[in-house]
Parts: structure tokens; sequence; C-alpha cells
């Protein structure tokens, strides 16, 4: 072998997978096996997490697509599953992905069925490069191709497995967002905090990046201000809305005295636009919705921050992520754990982060 490689053999999950109606609501099992291409010198020489990629991070961003998501083919499982490694860390070169499906309903006696695909980053650099739509590039892009019944039908499987009581879209069950869970993972044995993810704010991703946004209005018709941002940017190219938290009023953390109570919501999208290109979507729309901004933590008609950014930290000019203020922020805490129970942040459950923030008692659920 002329590559140094990490290797998981066996990883078992149920998914629901298939072509079979039946498959899509039963689950049956799916075993991953993966090859993922880092150079190992370096940890080798080190002993050090931070030079090499977490086997578990690995691990987790497969649990994500095959217990999280659904599917009819096992290729795109495979393509996902790939599409999202080489997404994980800009240091893995290569990975080699085989899908098992064990017990697919065939009418033979059969020991496994399975494909095995490999996809390289020069291969994702090349398409990117050549600019053609997804469609039409071979290999990596197309796993993350969403149809619009692929968004249908992820809806209906996440609000199935998680009954998260209000919330209008919710995250899979599996629902560590695993930009989240790595930096849990960033944690040395000694629970010492290690090289945080600085991303240059300028780049593009090159696969689609989860990020998390939270939306603030007191100004005006709120309601209508927040579903209107909410529509703005699912409509804006560049980015897919993944779900969106229920409605919260709020009072009024910091500012001027006597100001209206917040609308505040969270939505989670996935996007390529760099972490800048972000930020001038959302100070667009906020543009867009009359943002008038006369004073710090005044009145406004929309505000839309950026929480996160995969699991990147960015310390620009113009742009801090996480966001700065969110850790302590019951109002953006609280929407965000309603649409996703298990969301963490800096390795902390943001439902805990919630209730230790001092506008916590402040923050209401509003269903309707
Ligand atoms: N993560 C971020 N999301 C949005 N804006 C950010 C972020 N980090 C830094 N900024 C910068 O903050 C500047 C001020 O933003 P804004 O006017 O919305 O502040 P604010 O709403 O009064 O306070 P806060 O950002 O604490 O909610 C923006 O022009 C933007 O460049
Ligand atoms: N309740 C609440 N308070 C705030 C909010 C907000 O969105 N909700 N935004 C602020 C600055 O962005 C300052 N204070």
């Amino acid at each position: 072998m002329g590559y140094d490689a990490i290797r998981l053999t066996g990883l078992r999950f149920e998914g629901t997978h298939g072509v079979l109606p039946d498959e899509r609501t039963t689950p049956q099992p799916f075993v991953i096996d993966a090859e993922v291409q880092v150079d190992l010198a370096a940890a080798g020489r080190t002993d050090n997490l931070e030079d090499t990629v977490s086997y578990a991070d690995i691990a987790f961003v497969i649990d994500r697509v095959v217990t999280g998501e659904t599917y009819h083919l096992i290729e795109r499982i495979a393509a996902t599953c790939a599409q999202r490694l080489l997404g994980l860390d800009d240091r893995i070169q290569a990975v080699t992905i085989t899908v098992h499906k064990p017990q697919a309903p065939m009418p033979y006696d059969f020991h496994d069925a399975s494909v095995t695909i490999h996809r390289t980053r020069d291969q994702a650099g090349a398409s990117r490069a050549l600019g053609a739509p997804p469609k039409q590039v071979s290999g990596i892009y197309e796993g993350e191709l969403v149809e619009e019944d692929d968004a249908a039908r992820a809806g209906s499987a996440y609000s199935a497995a998680t009954p998260a009581e209000g919330a209008s879209v919710t995250t899979p069950t599996a629902g560590l967002g695993y930009y989240d869970r790595k930096s849990l993972a960033d944690l040395g044995e000694d629970g010492e905090a290690v090289k945080a993810h600085y991303r240059d704010p300028e780049l593009e991703a090159a696969f689609p990046v989860r990020s998390v946004l939270a939306l603030g209005s007191n100004l005006g018709d709120s309601r209508a201000t927040l579903a209107s941002a909410i529509q703005a940017l699912e409509a804006a190219d560049g980015v897919e809305l993944i779900s969106t938290s229920p409605l919260a009023r709020t009072k009024p953390l910091g500012g001027p005295a006597n100001q209206r109570d917040y609308l505040n919501q969270v939505v989670e999208i996935e996007t390529q636009l760099s972490p800048h290109g972000l930020l001038d979507l959302a100070q667009q729309i906020e543009e867009d919705h009359n943002r008038v901004r006369e004073q710090r933590n005044g009145p406004r008609t929309l505000d839309v921050d950026i929480v996160t950014y995969a699991s990147a930290t960015i310390d620009s000019p113009r742009l801090q992520v996480p966001h700065p203020s969110a850790a302590e922020r019951a109002f953006v805490l609280l929407p965000w754990s309603w649409m996703d129970p298990v969301a963490l942040l800096g390795g902390r459950p943001v439902r805990e982060l919630a209730q230790e923030a001092e506008d916590y008692p402040d923050v209401v659920r509003l269903d309707t």
C-alpha cells in the first residue's frame, strides 16, 4: 500500500433506504466500510489528535448520512458519505466507501449486496473549477443533489423520527451536527481545547456546509418580516434551507429601555457560499427589510446573525464565528434547541447553555 489511510470497517447502522416503499419506513441494516486517505506522518511523530482526522468524526459523518437521511440507492449513500467526508477536513485527499445492504429484499439466498466508490479531492476540485452544473459532473457532486421530492422526503423522515412539538421542520434523529460534534472531538484527552478550525472567510466551501443563523425583529410586523427573511434565504443562490425553529417571543436583552419585545427564530441552512458571502447575503436581506441601525442593540426590523458556519472559527474585521454572544443568549439558544434538541455549541449542549443564560426566563415559545 503506497499511501496512509484511516480505515473503518463494518460500521453497522439501521437505515431507511431503498426503492420499495416498505424499505423507506422499516429500517434495515446497512454496513459501511470507509478508507480515508490522510497523510499520517505528522501524527505519527507528534502523537497529537490535531495532526490527524479523528476516526470518531469519520464515523459520525457516516452515521449522520446513513441514519439521518433517506435515499433510493446504495450508490447515493456511498456518494453522499464520500462527499461529506471530503468536506469534513481539507487534509482528506481521497475516500473509498463501501455500502453493504445484507438484507436487501431479493428472492435469493445471498450473503451481501454492496457498492464501492472511490472519490478524490482532485476530482472534486476539478469539477468545481469547470463550473459545470452538478448533475453533469460525475462523481462527488451527485450525492448532494436534492430534488424537490427529496427535500419533502427528508422533511417527513425527520419529523417522524423526532417529534419536536411545533417545529415546522426538525433535524435528523442523529441530530448532533457533525460539525458541532467535531468541536467535542477537538478536546484533547486531558480536556484541553486543541487547535481551532480557522477558516478563510473569503473561501467558498468545496461542499455544502451547515450553518445556523439567528433572526430577530422588534419593529414593524415582526412575524411577517421573519417569514419573508426565511423565504429570501430559501430563494438565494447557494443556500438550501434545512430546518426552521419555532418562533420565540423574547424580552430585549441590553439596549435602550422601553423597547418592544422581540420575535426570534433560528434556521439551519446548507451552503457553499463563503463565510463573507453568507454575511453579504444576511446583510442584503436585512437591508431589503428596511433595517435601520441607529444604536447598538436598539430596535430593528430585522437582524440576521451567523451563529455557526461548519466547524469554523472565523475572526475577520467583518465577521466572528461562532457569533461571540450566541452562547450567552437564550433568545438564540432556546429556539435552536427546539429545532435541534441535541445541538452542541463549543462542545456543550445548546439546551444546557440556554438554561444558564440570563435571559432564559424571558423567552416564550410560540407554537402558532
Ligand atoms: N457572526 C456574525 N453575524 C453577523 N454579523 C457579524 C458577525 N460577526 C461580526 N459581525 C459584524 O457585526 C456588525 C454589526 O452587526 P449588527 O449591527 O447586527 O450588530 P448588533 O445586532 O447590534 O449586535 P449583535 O451582532 O451582537 O447581534 C456587522 O456589520 C457584521 O460585520
Ligand atoms: N430578546 C432579544 N434581545 C436582543 C436581540 C434579539 O434578537 N432578541 N438582539 C440584539 C442585538 O442583535 C440585542 N438584544
